[in-house]
C-alpha cells in the first residue's frame, strides 16, 4: 500500500512515520520537495504517486501569526485539505486529516461533542474548521481527528518550554483559566493506527486523552514528575502562580473551555482511552532519554 505523509517533520507527523511504517510504503515529502502551498505541485505529486492513503499532519500551525495571515493560513488549513479529499474521493484513496478544539467556540465547562455547534474564535481556528468542512462534503472515505494541546519529546510545545524555563527560573505564572487535556503526538499516532486498522465509521473524531487540567496545572504536573523521575530542576511546582487568560494577552483569542468529549471514538474503538497524566509520564520519559542520549 502506497501511504502519502504530509507533515513528516512536525509533532504528529514524526510519530506517523513511525506508527505507520509497518503498513505499506510510506512517501513524505519535505517541505523543500513539495511546498504544500504550491497547488499544481501537490497535485503533481499526487498523480505521480496516487496513494492509497493520505495522513495529513501538515497545517498552519502558528496561532497567533495566522490573526496577520489569513490568507496563507486558509490555503494551509482549508485550501489543502481540500484538495486531498477531492483526490480521495476521484481514486477511491482514504485520508485522515487532524483537527483542533479551536474550532469549537469554549464556553462553558462541560467537553463539547463532535455534534456541538462550532463557532472559531480565532483565524487559525476558522481556516481549520474550512478543511474540515471541505473534507466532510467532498464524500471521500475520511476520518478527522479533533485534538487538543498537543506536546511530544520533539518540537515546539508547552512541555518542552516548561522543561526549558524550569531549569532557570524559580517563580513562573501560568494561565489557569483555560482548561483541556494535553495531547502526546505519540497517542494521536497510535489512535490513528487502530482507528484505520479497525476501518471504523468515516466521519469527525475528538481523539484526546481522559481527564483535564489547566495549563498552570499541566506546568506543575511536569515539574513535579520531571523531579520524581530524578532531574533536577530550578522551580518547585508550588511556584508555578496562576494568572488569568487576561494577564497573558496574545494576538489570537483562545477558546476557555477545550474539553472534547470522547465516546464517540472510545465507542467506536471499544477502548478506554488513557489518562493525561500517565501519558504525561511516558513523554517525559522519552523526553529525558533524548536528553542523556
Ligand atoms: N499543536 C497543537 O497544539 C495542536 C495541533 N492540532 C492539529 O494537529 C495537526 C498536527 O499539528 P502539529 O504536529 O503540532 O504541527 P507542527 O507545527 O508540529 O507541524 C506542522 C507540519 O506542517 C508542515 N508545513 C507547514 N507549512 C508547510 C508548507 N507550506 N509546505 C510543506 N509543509 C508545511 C511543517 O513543516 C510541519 O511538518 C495539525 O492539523 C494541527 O492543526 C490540533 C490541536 C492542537
Amino acid at each position: 500500500m502506497k501511504i502519502l505523509l504530509l507533515g513528516q517533520t512536525g509533532q504528529v507527523g514524526f510519530e506517523l512515520k513511525r506508527v505507520f511504517s509497518p503498513l505499506g510504503n510510506i512517501v513524505a515529502p519535505t517541505r523543500d520537495q513539495l511546498d504544500l502551498l504550491n497547488k499544481q505541485a501537490v497535485a503533481d505529486y499526487l498523480s505521480e504517486h496516487k496513494p492509497s492513503l493520505i495522513l495529513n499532519a501538515a497545517a498552519y500551525t502558528a496561532v497567533d501569526k495566522a490573526e496577520s495571515e489569513h490568507e496563507l493560513a486558509s490555503r494551509l488549513n482549508g485550501g489543502l485539505p481540500q484538495q486531498l479529499a477531492d483526490y480521495a474521493k476521484q481514486a477511491n484513496a482514504s485520508l485522515i486529516h487532524y483537527s483542533s478544539d479551536y474550532v469549537y467556540p469554549g464556553q462553558g465547562d462541560q467537553p463539547f461533542d463532535e455534534s456541538a455547534p462550532t463557532g472559531p474564535l480565532s483565524v487559525y481556528g476558522k481556516t481549520k474548521l474550512e478543511g474540515d468542512d471541505a473534507v466532510t462534503a467532498s464524500g471521500c472515505q475520511h476520518w478527522i481527528f479533533r485534538t487538543s494541546w498537543v506536546y511530544s519529546a520533539r518540537g515546539h510545545n508547552f512541555m518542552r518550554t516548561m522543561l526549558r524555563l524550569g531549569k532557570d527560573k524559580t517563580e513562573l505564572k501560568v494561565v489557569a483559566d483555560q482548561i483541556g487535556a494535553p495531547t502526546p503526538a505519540r497517542l494521536i499516532a497510535q489512535v490513528s493506527l487502530l482507528a484505520y486498522l479497525r476501518d471504523i465509521p468515516a466521519g469527525t473524531y475528538h481523539l484526546a486523552p481522559r481527564g483535564k487540567t489547566s495549563w498552570q496545572g499541566f506546568a506543575k504536573a511536569i515539574f513535579s514528575l520531571y523531579r520524581t523521575m530524578g532531574h533536577p530542576l530550578a522551580i518547585e511546582s508550588e511556584a508555578v502562580h496562576a494568572i488569568p487568560t487576561a494577564d497573558y494577552p496574545t494576538p489570537a483569542k483562545r477558546p476557555l473551555n477545550s474539553r472534547l468529549a470522547l465516546t464517540k471514538l472510545e465507542a467506536a474503538l471499544d477502548i478506554a482511552l488513557p489518562q493525561w497524566e500517565s501519558q504525561l509520564e511516558q513523554t517525559l520519559e522519552e523526553s529525558i532519554d533524548r536528553e542523556t542520549a
